[in-house]
Parts: C-alpha cells; sequence; structure tokens
C-alpha cells in the first residue's frame, strides 16, 4: 500500500481563496489587511521564504512591505523600526525574518512586536494564550499542520498518540500544544531521546521537525500512521528534502505530506489567516 499525499498547494489555495474573499469584504469597508516583513543581513533561503510571503500577500489583496536591512543594522534601530511598525494603524501584522544576526537578541526582538500584531505566534504572551487555551496568534507552521490532519478528517485526535520529533519553541513545542488541544495522546521526542524509533512505531501521527534528513525511515513508522514532514534539508544534489524519507515511509504510512508542497506552502497560508484575523480584530 502506497500513502496518500496529504497537498499542501492545494489545500493552501483552497484557504488562501477564502481568505481572499474575506480580505476583499475588510478592503470594502476601509480596512485593508496589511503585514510588514523584515528581513535583516542576506541569507539567501530567508530571501526566498521572505519573497512568497510578500507575494501570497498580494494575490490574497493585502497591503504588505518588505523592509530590508543590512546585517549590520543596530537592535536599538531594529526595535525602534518595530515600535513605529507597532504604531502603524495600515499594518496589522509584523514578521521578523529569522534567523536574525549574532548582534542582535531575537527573545528582545520578538517581545517588542505588540501580541496583536504578533502573527507568527512566537511572543510570550501568544505562547501562553496557546498554552492555558485562550485566544492568540497561533504558530503559523504547527497551526498548518493542524489544517493538514483536519483536512483528512483528524479534528479531533481523541484515542490517537501523537509523536512529535523537536522541541524548538517555534515547531515542536507548539505543535505538541495544539496537538494536546485536539485531545491527542502527545509524546516529545528530541536529541536526548535514547530510542526515537520506539516511540515513532507507536504513534498514528508523526510530526517530524528537525532539520536533519532521513531522521523518520520506514521501519519506525506502524502502518496506516498519518506522517506530516516539517524538516527543509537540501540533499547531495542541492534538491528541497524534508526529515522523512519520503521513498520509504510512503510505503508503509497512510498518509504522508511531501517537500516541497507539503508543510511549507501550509506555514505562509496561515500567516495570511493570522493577518487577516488580526485585521479582522482592528477593524471590529
Ligand atoms: N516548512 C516550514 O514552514 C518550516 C520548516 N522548518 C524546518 O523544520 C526543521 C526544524 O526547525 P526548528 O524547529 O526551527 O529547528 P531547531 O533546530 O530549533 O530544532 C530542532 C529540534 O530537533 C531536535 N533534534 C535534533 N537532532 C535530533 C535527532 N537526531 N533526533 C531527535 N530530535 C533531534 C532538537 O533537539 P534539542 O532540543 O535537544 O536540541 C530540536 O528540538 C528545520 O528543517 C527547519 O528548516 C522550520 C520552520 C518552518
Ligand atoms: N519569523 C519567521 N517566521 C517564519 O515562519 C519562518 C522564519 N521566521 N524563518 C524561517 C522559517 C522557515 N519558513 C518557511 C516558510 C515557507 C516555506 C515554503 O514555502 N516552502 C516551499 C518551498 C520553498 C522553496 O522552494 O525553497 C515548500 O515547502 O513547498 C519554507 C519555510 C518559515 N519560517
Ligand atoms: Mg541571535
Amino acid at each position: 500500500m502506497t500513502a496518500q499525499l496529504i497537498d499542501g498547494n492545494a489545500l493552501s489555495a483552497q484557504v488562501r481563496a477564502e481568505v481572499a474573499q474575506r480580505a476583499a469584504a475588510l478592503t470594502a469597508r476601509g480596512h485593508r489587511p496589511g503585514l510588514a516583513v523584515i528581513l535583516v543581513g542576506d541569507n539567501p533561503a530567508s530571501a526566498v521564504y521572505v519573497r512568497n510571503k510578500v507575494k501570497a500577500c498580494a494575490d490574497a489583496g493585502f497591503h504588505s512591505v518588505l523592509e530590508k536591512y543590512d546585517a549590520d543594522l543596530s537592535e536599538a534601530a531594529l526595535l525602534a523600526r518595530i515600535d513605529a511598525l507597532n504604531k502603524d494603524p495600515a499594518i496589522h501584522g509584523i514578521l521578523v525574518q529569522l534567523p536574525l544576526p549574532r548582534h542582535i537578541d531575537d527573545h528582545k526582538v520578538i517581545e517588542t512586536i505588540s501580541p496583536a500584531k504578533d502573527v507568527d505566534g512566537f511572543h510570550v504572551a501568544s505562547a501562553g494564550a496557546l498554552m492555558v487555551g485562550e485566544v492568540g496568534f497561533k504558530a503559523c507552521t504547527p497551526y498548518g499542520c493542524m489544517k493538514m490532519l483536519e483536512s483528512i478528517g483528524l479534528k479531533d485526535l481523541r484515542g490517537k498518540h501523537a509523536v512529535v520529533i523537536g522541541r524548538s519553541n517555534i515547531v515542536g513545542k507548539p505543535m505538541a500544544m495544539m496537538l494536546l488541544q485536539a485531545n491527542a495522546t502527545v509524546t516529545v521526542c528530541h536529541s536526548g531521546t535514547a530510542d526515537l524509533g520506539a516511540f515513532t512505531r507507536q504513534a498514528d501521527v508523526v510530526v517530524a521537525a528537525v532539520g536533519k534528513r532521513n531522521v523518520l525511515t520506514a521501519d519506525m513508522v506502524k502502518p496506516g500512521a498519518v506522517v506530516i514532514d516539517v524538516g527543509m534539508n537540501r540533499n547531495d544534489e542541492g534538491k528541497l528534502c524534508g526529515d522523512v524519507d519520503f521513498a520509504g515511509v510512503r510505503e508503509v504510512a497512510g498518509w504522508i505530506t511531501p517537500v516541497p508542497g507539503g508543510v511549507g506552502p501550509m506555514t505562509i497560508t496561515m500567516l495570511l489567516v493570522n493577518t487577516l484575523e488580526a485585521a479582522e480584530r482592528a477593524a471590529a
């Protein structure tokens, strides 16, 4: 049996069409959704992602601004810029692309963004809201993964065991919280996990968010399981690939997300959803 694909491009197109409709309605009332994206330095991967985000905004009818700064931008100057965007009524969402140059403290930057405009969902107030089940912006990548699960009929995960590989603040940890909120029984694995396969083999849902190729191979997957691949890596030929050995795992899994065309486009889609929601709240 070969796994069915969860197509992130197709699901994105569907969600983005709804977003564009709601954005048009807001724009007609004089509240066009606006996103500001800040890129510091010249990381080529970041430049690609940021361009995709700005293009997705334009396609959905949003106002968007891309601010690019040299790698030697001072932390104080960046914080001052965020402060100005916090006060700008045309801007509903602020995204500062990570990673930042070493001399800038990411934590300070994220905490300077107004929680009302934190469409990445990285602010401690957003993370805290998710933790206690209150309203706040959800981190886009895990939020997109949840939408993918919902698209295959897994909105409620009662009775399911979900295993998350990775515990970063931007993917693994919020992913685990969202799965828990959806009633899954959740296990979080990381670099200190002794026998990863022993956990993943029990999983009905596996989310791989590590950043290393072939972290999850066919022998580590329960037949029929749902496999969500967040990883973004390059193989020896320079081609984009995830954390999952796709060719092997697809022969065992029930559902699998491809890379590219899986979680990546959904991340951008949920950024649009969050920005739209920020604009709707501001207009209310
Ligand atoms: N598609 C998308 O939209 C996005 C993709 N990504 C991609 O997802 C991946 C993860 O990103 P991010 O969370 O930021 O990465 P981090 O490097 O911050 O976190 C990686 C996690 O993986 C764990 N880990 C490392 N090696 C192993 C191992 N051998 N077995 C089990 N766990 C391991 C680490 O453990 P420990 O905590 O112990 O160090 C850590 O928790 C990257 O490839 C990134 O490019 C990220 C964001 C968005
Ligand atoms: N403040 C901040 N917010 C982020 O959300 C954020 C960030 N910083 N830093 C980097 C990571 C990574 N990330 C991706 C988003 C989309 C794709 C994406 O669209 N990928 C396409 C392919 C893109 C390509 O061809 O390279 C796909 O998987 O099909 C990938 C990765 C967001 N991140
Ligand atoms: Mg830093």
